[in-house]
């Protein structure tokens, strides 16, 4: 029809992790109740194993969503490696695989969709990626990079070059001292840094991703946060200034609790019937994620000190938690002597876990999904970071926004710690500050969520911003697509 404006249609690749593709798949949905088009490209092996998770493990995750109405289409490709490969046990050759593979095959299949559909016009990829700049080029895509952690992460990695300059980072012995020169961060010790840019080996294969990643992000068009404009105001507004960024968190489904596509990488054990028989804020919750690996000796310890606290949990001990190839790395007789008290299950739906009464705190790794979803259930959080920015991650919760306590003072845990940490979480009177911090925390959620708020009003923006950005590109002559890969 002349002069009716299609929506733009666009490609959106998540990284294929857990915590990565969750916010991408609820960010895709709220993108496509806008009215845009969204292709969603799943690797063929993260399908699988979502499709197996699911009770009537589903072909296309997004098929409930267009019976609703959404233009929301989706498809698979390949990361290079068989889908049955462990990635979790053979972590190096996987990430390896991401960077040197992948790009080939989402090359091809860009290529094809871009063929068959003349309105593609956008890429969104996650900002872990090395290649999403030179893909969107190549089609004359627009490029959004979506980030995943906090705002204050992507600036320390963004600002990499400083950090060398001043010796906090890739140095022979770098200094311990404050970190006062970031733009947009008032002052961050070494020790908060993201664990990648702490360590002293910097050849790994998380740096030659990390590296690449951000020489790649320089060159997006926009950058997408999953963080809330209040809870990181300067810090965004200083990297505001460098790439346009939109802060449209905390992306969730919208009932929260419930969503028609399934994101699960493994099936959901049911805690609610048990759930039902505990009294209100007595149960503490337990998981590291869908990512990092526990130390034996640590889960040992941390088993000991929640059998030593007495307190009732729901522990998420995922089967690969210490490796794949040690599944059973519970102290002998553990389960028989918590048995009255708690539930130890592979994996479950967290959302709804974290949102039932009975959960009165949440023994985390300090995953930004994780804190995003305990503040909205208003649970208090005891951190005990384990790799990447969930160091910086519980930074925040901590000391700036005091909403939780720390597991263990030192970086080793004892089950004497543990214990006694639970405890002052699940009980006394620190239990009330961090409630009343989390109330207020839930408050600026919620208020960026609602109709005139920041989250809501940054993706308008966003939204225009892309469709003048689209048409700047699609000015006669400016659009270089290449179709004949
Ligand atoms: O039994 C479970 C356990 C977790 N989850 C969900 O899985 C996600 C886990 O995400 P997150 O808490 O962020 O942890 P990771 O899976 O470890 O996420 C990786 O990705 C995050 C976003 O980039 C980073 O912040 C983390 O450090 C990184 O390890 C959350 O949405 C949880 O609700 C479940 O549904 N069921």
């Amino acid at each position: 029809m002349v002069g009716t404006r299609k929506k733009p249609h666009v490609i959106f690749v998540p990284y294929p992790l857990q915590g990565h593709v969750i916010p991408a798949v609820h960010l895709a949905i709220k993108l496509a109740s806008q009215g845009l088009t969204v292709t969603f490209i799943n690797t063929q092996a993260i399908h699988h194993q979502t499709s197996k998770a699911q009770p009537n493990g589903e072909p296309d995750i997004f098929a409930r969503g267009r019976e609703s109405g959404l233009d929301i289409r989706y498809t698979t490709v390949s990361d290079g490696l068989p889908v049955g490969f462990d990635r979790s046990l053979n972590h190096d050759q996987y990430m390896a695989a991401l960077i040197h593979v992948f790009s080939a095959h989402v090359d091809e299949v860009v290529g094809q969709i871009v063929k068959s559909d003349d309105s593609v016009r956008c890429m969104i990829a996650d900002t872990f990626f090395v290649w999403p700049s030179k893909i969107a080029k190549k089609f004359g895509l627009v490029y959004v990079s979506f980030w995943t952690e906090p705002a204050l992460v992507f600036s320390l990695y963004y600002h990499m070059d400083l950090l060398m300059i001043n010796g906090h980072f890739a140095c022979q012995d770098c200094r311990e001292d404050t970190i006062d020169y970031i733009p947009g961060v008032k002052a961050i010790e070494p020790k908060d840094m993201a664990s990648y840019l702490q360590e002293t080996d910097t050849t790994s294969i998380s740096h030659q991703i990390i590296f690449k990643m951000f020489k790649d992000t320089k060159n997006a068009d926009f950058l997408i946060c999953n963080t809330v404009q209040e809870l990181e105001d300067e810090t965004l507004s200083a990297l505001q200034a460098k790439i346009p960024c939109y802060a449209v968190g905390p992306i969730f489904p919208n009932g929260f609790t419930k969503s028609f596509v399934a994101t699960s990488l493994w099936s959901e054990s049911d805690c609610t019937q048990w759930l039902d028989k505990k009294a209100h804020g007595s149960v503490l919750y337990v998981s590291f994620g869908s990512y990092a690996h526990v130390a034996k000796r640590d889960l040992v310890e941390i088993a000991n000190g929640l059998s030593l606290s007495k307190v009732s949990f729901v522990w998420v001990l995922r089967p690969d938690i210490v490796s794949s190839d040690d599944v059973d790395p519970l102290p002998d007789g553990f389960e028989e002597e918590v048995a009255d008290r708690a539930m130890i299950i592979p994996w479950c739906s967290q959302r709804a876990v974290l949102a039932h009464p009975a959960i009165g705190g949440f023994l985390t790794h300090c995953g930004w999904n994780s804190i995003l979803e305990s503040i909205w259930c208003q649970v208090p959080v005891l951190g005990l970071p384990l790799l990447t920015d969930q160091f910086t991650n519980r930074k925040l919760v901590v000391d700036d926004w005091k909403i939780g306590i720390n597991l263990s003072d030192g970086r080793v845990v004892t089950k004497e710690e543990v214990s006694k940490n639970v405890k002052r979480l699940m009980s006394g009177k620190s239990e009330d500050e961090f409630r009343n911090n989390i109330k207020e925390m839930k408050k600026t959620l919620e208020n960026a969520l609602s109709c005139d708020g920041s989250s809501e009003k940054n993706m308008a923006l966003f939204i225009k911003d892309l469709e003048a950005k689209i048409s700047e590109k699609m000015k006669p002559g400016d659009r270089s697509v290449c179709t004949d890969s």
